[in-house]
């Protein structure tokens, strides 16, 4: 719950806005990068989570590396400051011009997702007269055990090299003259809760880094992506990831070779408990069935819920701090003409009236970098936590 001071300076502007917490996002970087460095691992923050330029400033202020899934997320890491040694470039369909461009960057790594882009890059590395390092996207076959529309580590999903192809993208790496393999890439999905899920994807890793030893191709990089969780349900008493747990089953279960760094791509769980998404009640409608409270802000905003049906917890800003002890029950929806523009169903609220202020919690990551100009909204605004002490 955010204090009175805030709210006041909440009410004082245009709603909808997204709100950055930024005392908490360098609480949070932090505390990942401690765990990070403990046991030696190397992080790239997931821009794909969230590509403010203020929340990216924090980030590379704060020591970590870039994960990018699209030529303009490379462009982006570069001009905010990333080093390129520490940009990694993933994607299932990287086009030519991507590709080309980040040669032109000597980014750190390509993780390939299938043969045929080994080749490509091999190509354009050519006839750029560069050498592209490479690791090889393997899909592990691994249940993340998350919401099925973010799972990314089946045999049924479209991201990786099947295991069952690695024999071909060993031949096909030995006769490429333009590129080199450095490493392999794991990314099984997002928002796993369970860290036994990461112990099976470690015994996988472990197995494939043998795989590849025993044929003479000796790996620099473990590289097992992201994924992890955070606490959608308590923003404010779990609101920053156990780090330290997640690290120390990689620490514990995962067989380096000597010289092997391990990296990781973490977006959700470095940036989603600082943001909030803060909106008004435009009205209060009485339906026949239920209640809705109709907000300013909608799935263009935040199509997280509409999307995945994600929780989000709901607060009224505004009663918050009000002497009225009536709960109702209300369907919190968005003005767009899409009924799944809906926050939530039946949320218990104290009872609620037009201008209150409502804040959506956890949607620092996911949240503004999906939104849309659908129903030709206005562009998403900002407010900043160091604005109250500008
Ligand atoms: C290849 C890759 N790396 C990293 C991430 C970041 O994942 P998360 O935000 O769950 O940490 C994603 C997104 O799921 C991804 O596709
Ligand atoms: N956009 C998703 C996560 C997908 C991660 C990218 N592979 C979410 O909001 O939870």
């Amino acid at each position: 719950m955010f204090d009175a001071n805030r709210i006041t300076h909440f009410s004082e502007k245009e709603t909808p806005f997204y709100y950055y917490d930024l005392d908490l996002l360098k609480r949070t970087l932090d505390a990942a990068k401690r765990a990070s460095t403990k046991f030696g691992f190397h992080v790239h923050y997931a821009l794909k989570a969230n590509f403010n330029d203020r929340v990216l400033g924090f980030i590379r202020e704060a020591g970590f590396g870039a994960d990018c899934v699209s030529g303009n997320e490379v462009k982006k890491a570069v001009e905010v400051g990333f080093n390129p040694d520490q940009i990694v470039f993933a994607g299932v369909g990287k086009s030519d011009k991507e590709i080309s461009h980040a040669l032109s960057c000597n980014i750190f790594a390509f993780n390939v997702e299938s043969i045929q882009e080994l080749r490509i890059i091999d190509e354009l590395a050519g006839a750029a007269g560069k050498k592209g390092q490479v690791a090889l996207r393997i899909n592990p076959n691994v249940d993340a055990q998350t919401h099925h529309y973010i799972t990314t580590g089946l045999d049924e999903n479209k991201f990786g090299i099947a295991h069952w192809e690695l024999g071909e993208a060993i031949e096909v790496l030995r006769q490429c003259q333009h590129i080199e393999l450095i490493g392999i890439h794991f990314h099984i999905g997002s928002q796993i809760t369970d860290l036994n899920v990461f112990k099976s994807l470690c015994v996988k890793v472990n197995e494939l880094n043998n795989w590849f030893d025993d044929r003479g191709f000796r790996l620099r990089v473990l590289n097992v992506g992201g994924g992890l969780g955070v606490d959608y349900h308590h923003p404010d008493t779990a609101p920053i990831p156990d780090f330290q747990s997640y690290f120390a089953v990689f620490a514990e279960f995962l067989e380096r070779k000597p010289g092997q760094d391990v990296h990781f791509e973490l977006g959700r769980a470095l940036v989603s408990q600082s943001g909030s998404l803060v909106s008004r009640v435009l009205y209060v409608k009485n339906g026949i069935k239920k209640d809705f409270l109709i907000l300013d802000a909608g799935m263009t905003e935040l199509m997280r819920p509409a999307l995945y049906q994600a929780y989000h917890k709901i607060e009224n800003l505004t009663a918050a701090y009000s002497n009225s002890t009536v709960q109702v029950h209300y369907d919190v929806v968005g003005p767009i003409c899409e009924s799944s523009d809906c926050f939530g169903k039946e949320v218990l609220l104290p009872q609620s009236k037009r201008g209150d202020l409502i804040a959506i919690r956890t949607a620092g990551a996911y949240g503004e970098v999906m939104a849309s100009r659908y129903n030709l909204r206005d562009e998403i605004r900002y407010v900043y936590s160091d604005e109250l002490i500008r």
